[in-house]
């Protein structure tokens, strides 16, 4: 693929709906489905050990995120990262709050292990995977993205993965180049797991352009950025604004995206 900016990715993706298995908590799994549909891809939530591995193989990507974990949880995870990296597809990771128990932290270390193809995950998440001071407590961050920078870029050299932090300003970096993706809108951390949904939209996109995780980050960031911009302009609260957001996903198509999106060198 020669064009690589998010709105020729958007279009590469509605061309040619990549089915994305997306192994996301209990809380995320009706939203996250829901976005990525309105993206223009097709979600599987398939989470069970004794399926995850075979459906992964037929999957263009996958996600994993450890937001209600137990331990058939963990076996499934495990299983589905094993066959997407034997059947070269790409896969990312959520560590949501993976600081908050030692059960979450052995959990996350197992899964980096597995060689993620993208981490993505809020600043406290990020600051804490890198081994730094997070102030995060459960599953909302309580750090800004710019102190998250230096830890993005140490876990990308580190895992060899593509590292997308989210807040305010987003940060995505591979280790080599890095970048700013600016727009959203501050409800958006106010409706429950849209960064999950935001993980399941970035395996979409890593499923339409496996070849370069670090564009279908950026095209995942930029489309929300965009979207939730669009949909905070008439919403009246978080109530609002989710629906408004849907329908924002829905009606964003490349054109649109690539004219507004605002991404900056870092
Ligand atoms: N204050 C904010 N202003 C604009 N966009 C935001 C803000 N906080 C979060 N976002 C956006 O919300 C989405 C989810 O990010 P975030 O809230 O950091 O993830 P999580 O839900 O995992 O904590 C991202 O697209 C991010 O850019
Ligand atoms: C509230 C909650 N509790 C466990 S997972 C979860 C959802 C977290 O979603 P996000 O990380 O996108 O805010
Ligand atoms: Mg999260």
């Amino acid at each position: 693929m020669e064009n690589k900016t998010p709105g020729a990715l958007l279009t590469a993706m509605r061309a040619k709906p990549p089915l994305v298995q997306c192994i996301t908590n209990y809380v995320a799994m009706n939203i996250a489905a829901n976005v990525v549909l309105a993206a223009g891809a097709s979600p599987a939530m398939v989470h069970a050990a004794e399926e995850a591995g075979e459906f992964a193989a037929i999957a263009g990507a996958l996600t994993v995120n450890i937001g209600t974990l137990s331990t058939q949880w963990i076996d499934g995870m495990h299983a589905a990262a094993r066959a997407a990296n034997a059947s070269g597809k790409p896969w990312v990771l959520d560590p949501v709050a993976h600081y908050a128990t030692s059960f979450r932290r052995k959990a996350v270390a197992d899964l980096l292990a597995l060689r993620p193809t993208i981490i993505r995950g809020n600043a406290s998440e990020i600051i804490a995977l890198a081994g730094g001071e997070s102030r995060g407590q459960g599953v909302d961050s309580r750090d800004p993205v710019e102190q998250a920078e230096a830890s993005a870029r140490l876990l990308a050299e580190r895992h060899g993965a593509v590292v997308a932090v989210t807040g305010v300003v987003d940060f995505v970096t591979d280790g080599a180049q890095a970048l700013r993706i600016e727009g959203g809108s501050p409800l958006m951390p106010q409706i429950t797991a849209l960064g999950c949904s935001l993980t399941c939209l970035t395996g979409a996109f890593a499923a339409t352009i496996p070849a370069d995780p670090f564009a279908a980050a950026v095209a995942a960031l930029a489309t929300f950025a965009v979207a939730g911009e669009e949909a905070a302009r008439d919403a009246a609260g978080p109530g609002s604004f989710s629906w408004r957001f849907l329908d924002q996903l829905a009606a964003l198509d490349g054109a649109k995206l690539d004219a507004k999106v605002r991404i900056n060198a870092a």
